[in-house]
Formats: structure tokens, C-alpha cells, sequence
């Protein structure tokens, strides 16, 4: 069996982690497991790490580390099998030892954009909250403004990419980042990748992952997925 890929994307909120995760999904067959979206799940079924969770999340906090390890852990023993693309965890430097104990990652992604580009993306943020879809009034609007292009229920704004709340994430996103970032560079398997464009990025990180991702594994894994 070919040898699994495993790789984590990192970026402030607004960076385009999802965005590119989900064209990594799609063109290389790689598991996207959204730590937000994960989080979101649990808080809409009230599970006890959601509703712990929810109180910090409304305040534009980051979760516990202990919690969102407890959170995340078992759900990748549950992706053993297949190749995955981790986003939005580990954020911490104690998540990033916790994951490094647990698992053994090939690639690194780190989205570097300018702030102001970050507050422009998210203030126009819309979100299908029961599938997660994305959309965004500059980027990829929504056929008809504020509902979901498939099932037709309404989007949502969430709670945290209000601009109150977005500058308190921006600002706490900077000082836990960077020992993580330092951690993945003194292990040598960092990318960093900086533009205001997510479509000026993605050809970049497109070809690092045909470059590290074994043909076979892609086209096995492509081959599952779709
Ligand atoms: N204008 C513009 N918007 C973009 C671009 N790339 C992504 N977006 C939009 O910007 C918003 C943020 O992108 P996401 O992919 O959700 O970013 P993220 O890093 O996952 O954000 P968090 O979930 O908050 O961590 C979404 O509405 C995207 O549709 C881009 O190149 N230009
Ligand atoms: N490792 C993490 C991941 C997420 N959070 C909290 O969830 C919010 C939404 O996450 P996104 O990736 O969708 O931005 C985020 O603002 C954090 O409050 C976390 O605490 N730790």
C-alpha cells in the first residue's frame, strides 16, 4: 500500500486555508478536515467539547489546547487509512507537539496575507452553516445574495468574523503562530506562501504537492474520493 501523505495548512482566519483545502480535496483525493467546521459540528450537537468550545469561540478566543487535542486526535485515528490536509489545527505550539507525537507529517502549508486583506475577506464572508459552503460577495458570490447555491437555505454571517471579534483572532493568531511556524521550519517540511490572491497561490501549492504527493497514492486517493 502506497505510504499515506499527511500535511497541515496554517494561516490567520481569512487566509484562504478553506478555500485552497478544498482544491487540494479535490485535485489530489487528500481527507480536508476543517478544525473550525469540526468545532462547529460539536457545538451544534452540543456535544461536551462543543459546548465548552462555544464559550470562547463567541469571544474570539482560542479553545483550550487540551480540549482541541482531546477534540481532534480521535478523529484523525479515525483517518488512519487515508491521506489527509489538516486545517486550522494545530494553532498552538502545545497542539503542534501534541499532533507531532501522534503522527508524522510530510508537508507543512503557511498562508502569509496582509491584514487588511483579511478584514476585506471576511467581512464578506457568507456561510451555509449545515454544509460549511463558503462563499464570499467579492470572491465567489452566491447566485442569488444570501442563500446557498444548492439546497437554497439562507447563509449566515458567523459570529467571529464580526469585526469586533475579528480583531481580537488576528491579534492572538499572531502570537501563538509563530512557534508553531518556527517548529515546522526547524523540521524542514514549512511552505510559506504570500499574496493577496488565493488564485496567484494556488498554482504554487499545487505543484509542491504534485511534487511530494507519490503519483500512485493521488491517483488511488482521487480514485475514492470521486
Ligand atoms: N476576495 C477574495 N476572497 C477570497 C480569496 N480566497 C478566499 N476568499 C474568501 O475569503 C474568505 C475566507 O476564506 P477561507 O478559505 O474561508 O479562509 P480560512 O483561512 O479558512 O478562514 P477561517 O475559517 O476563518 O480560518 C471566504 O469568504 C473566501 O471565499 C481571494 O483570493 N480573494
Ligand atoms: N485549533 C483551533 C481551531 C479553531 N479554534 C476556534 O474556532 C474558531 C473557528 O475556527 P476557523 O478555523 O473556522 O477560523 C476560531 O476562531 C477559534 O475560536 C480554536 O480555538 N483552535
Amino acid at each position: 500500500m502506497a505510504k499515506l501523505f499527511r500535511a497541515v495548512i496554517l494561516g490567520p482566519p481569512g487566509s484562504g486555508k478553506g478555500t485552497i483545502s478544498e482544491r487540494v480535496a479535490s485535485s489530489f483525493g487528500l481527507q480536508h478536515l476543517s478544525s473550525g467546521d469540526f468545532l462547529r459540528e460539536n457545538i451544534a450537537a452540543k456535544t461536551e467539547a462543543g459546548v465548552l468550545a462555544k464559550t470562547y469561540i463567541e469571544k474570539g478566543a482560542l479553545v483550550p489546547d487540551h480540549v482541541m487535542t482531546r477534540l481532534m486526535l480521535p478523529r484523525l485515528v479515525e483517518m488512519t487509512r487515508h491521506s489527509w490536509l489538516l486545517d486550522g489545527f494545530p494553532r498552538t505550539l502545545a497542539q503542534a507537539e501534541a499532533l507531532n507525537s501522534a503522527c508524522e507529517l510530510d508537508v507543512v502549508i503557511s498562508l502569509n496575507i496582509p491584514l487588511e486583506t483579511l478584514k476585506d475577506r471576511l467581512r464578506h464572508r457568507w456561510i451555509h452553516p449545515a454544509s460549511g459552503r463558503v462563499y464570499n460577495m467579492r470572491f465567489n458570490p452566491p447566485r442569488v445574495q444570501g442563500v446557498d447555491d444548492i439546497s437554497g437555505e439562507p447563509l449566515i454571517q458567523h459570529e467571529d468574523d464580526k469585526p469586533e471579534a475579528l480583531v481580537a483572532r488576528l491579534r492572538h493568531y499572531k502570537d501563538v503562530a509563530k512557534p508553531v511556524i518556527d517548529l515546522y521550519r526547524a523540521k524542514g517540511i514549512l511552505h510559506m506562501f504570500s499574496d493577496t490572491e488565493t488564485d496567484r497561490i494556488w498554482p504554487y501549492v499545487s505543484s509542491l504537492l504534485s511534487a511530494k504527493i507519490p503519483t500512485d497514492l493521488a491517483d488511488a486517493q482521487r480514485a475514492t474520493t470521486h
